[in-house]
């Protein structure tokens, strides 16, 4: 039982102002897990003002003072790397082998770019007689959702960090623990006090308070679109600088050439990969009409080969996070069959032999059209529909037919083809062909996907100002 109770303020473990225990459960077993406490307002004002302090100080060290502390928490993360990952397994039930690789390789992978893209990054340049610097934006607050929670904290502290910002980190409290080891990792780096916070809460009140905080002066938030909205409007009387990583329903468009199958096999097993809580999951497939029997086929082989269970053993896919999460899949995939889809795998109800914990079976719908409900709505669990399109424009047109513009894949045989596909979808990051994830490729939405991009360089514009120094050379009499 973990007992992770106080918040971490000026580089202490201070209590909360008001306790307010909180269980966490481990979505496996349906057991709490542990237990945090939810902070109040009187908490960010403190976390907040300590940041600031911070500020002052931090906002002034040289770019080779952040490459050092950046490599002792590289160093201090990579000690820690199994106790994350353990953590990241109990608050929100990835397999043990994604927890390792992916959940916490990700947190590492983006302090690793970040560091790399410090050593050279460009925060001065002359135009004529003009210096452009380029500084640290201020205070910056985060506020980070349960499904893929270190890769989503390190992808905002990480570039914060390295720009000289401080911060404040409200995590989800339903998915605390990993990201209090990572402020136990940040106590151990000796990063300074005040440079990192957290304290955790629920969004409407700690999300809220950091949203509307007139000493923030930039508030960072991954989650939901209608989440996203919200801290907007708290944010828009202080004039912050408001960043959104939100929702998504990503279109897979499978073109009618030798590279079907695999296209088809590679879509499926993207959202089978952590339950199907991926913002950018591809599950919008588009096939041609003509193939949908035979992509029903290969996805439903696919959805039956997946090995679903205890995620501390050997299984590709463990529960989905929390029963909220499990019941509102349930009244989408019913919603599926109502509405008219045929469905090829999967279904209501928990696989067989899994009568404990928020298990989801891998299901597959076809023959669905774009205006149904699981067509349009983010399921965010292990749910593959299938569209079927009459030609590449018609496909593309569909694709686009959606609020969401996060991500969207193309697969097909001809480069070309394929690269001329993705130059007409409107979504920030296309993948072609199943290509591996590139950590320097910036991450975020067109339309109500977002504002904004994480990772790699293009990350840091986000955490800088720009200030223009005329006459930083004298003009020449
Ligand atoms: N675009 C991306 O990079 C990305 C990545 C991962 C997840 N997501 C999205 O996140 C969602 C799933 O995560 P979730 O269920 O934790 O989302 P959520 O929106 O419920 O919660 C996300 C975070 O926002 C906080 N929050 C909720 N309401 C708030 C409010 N009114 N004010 C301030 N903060 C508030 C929560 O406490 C949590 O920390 C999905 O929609 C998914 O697509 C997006």
């Amino acid at each position: 039982m973990r007992e992770y109770g106080q918040f971490y303020i000026g580089g202490q473990w201070v209590d909360p102002a008001q306790p307010q225990p909180d269980d966490v459960v481990n979505p496996a077993t349906e057991q709490v897990a542990g237990r945090i406490a939810l902070g109040g307002t009187s908490d960010v004002d403190r976390a907040v003002e300590a940041a600031r302090a911070a500020f002052e100080t931090f906002s002034q060290t040289s770019p080779a003072d952040r490459g050092e502390l950046l490599s002792r928490v590289i160093e201090e993360y990579k000690k820690r790397a199994e106790d994350l990952a353990a953590a990241v397994t109990e608050e929100m039930g990835a397999p043990a082998k994604l927890a390792t690789t992916a959940q916490v390789g990700m947190g590492l992978g983006h302090l690793v770019t970040a560091s790399k893209v410090l050593a050279d990054y460009p925060f001065e340049e002359d135009r004529g007689t003009t210096r452009i610097v380029r500084e640290p934006v201020g205070v910056c607050a985060f506020i980070t959702p349960w499904n893929w929670p270190l890769n989503q904290i390190t992808c905002k502290v990480a570039p914060a960090l390295a720009t000289g910002c401080t911060m404040v980190l409200k995590p989800s409290e339903e998915a605390p623990f990993s990201a209090y080891l990572l402020a136990e990792i940040m106590d151990a780096a000796g990063v300074p006090a005040g440079v990192f916070n957290l304290v955790n809460g629920d969004g409407p009140t700690v999300g809220a308070a950091l949203a509307a905080h007139p000493q923030v002066d930039m508030i960072s938030i991954t989650g939901s679109t209608r989440a996203g909205v919200e801290v907007a409007k708290a944010a828009a009387p202080t004039v912050k600088r408001v960043h959104q990583e939100l929702g998504g329903k990503s279109p897979n468009i499978i073109l009618d050439d030798d590279a079907f199958e695999k296209g088809v096999k590679i879509g499926a097993a993207g959202v089978w990969a952590n339950s199907g809580q991926s913002c950018n999951a591809p599950t919008r497939m588009l096939v041609p009409a003509a193939r949908m029997d035979e992509a029903a086929a290969i996805a439903k082989a696919s959805a039956e080969k997946v090995t679903v269970g205890d995620p501390t053993g050997e299984v590709k896919m463990g529960p989905v996070v929390s029963k909220a999460q499990y019941d509102k899949i349930q009244g989408l995939i019913q919603q599926g069959v109502d509405e008219g889809a045929s469905l090829v795998a999967g279904g209501t109800g928990r696989p067989d032999g899994l009568d404990t914990g928020y298990y989801v079976k891998p299901t597959v719908f076809a023959n669905v059209s774009n205006d149904m409900t699981v067509a349009r709505e983010e399921i965010f669990g292990p749910v593959l529909v299938i569209l079927p399109y009459e030609s590449v424009d018609q496909a593309i047109e569909i694709g686009n037919d959606t609020p969401y513009g996060l991500a969207a894949y193309v697969s097909g045989s001809d480069q070309d083809t394929v690269r001329k596909v993705a130059s007409r979808l409107r979504a920030g990051q296309v993948n072609l062909n199943g290509a591996a994830v590139d950590l320097n490729a910036p991450f975020g939405g067109y339309k109500q996907s977002g504002n904004g991009r994480e990772w790699g360089q293009t990350a840091f514009a986000d955490f800088l100002e720009t200030k223009a120094v005329i006459g930083y050379t004298p003009a020449e009499a």
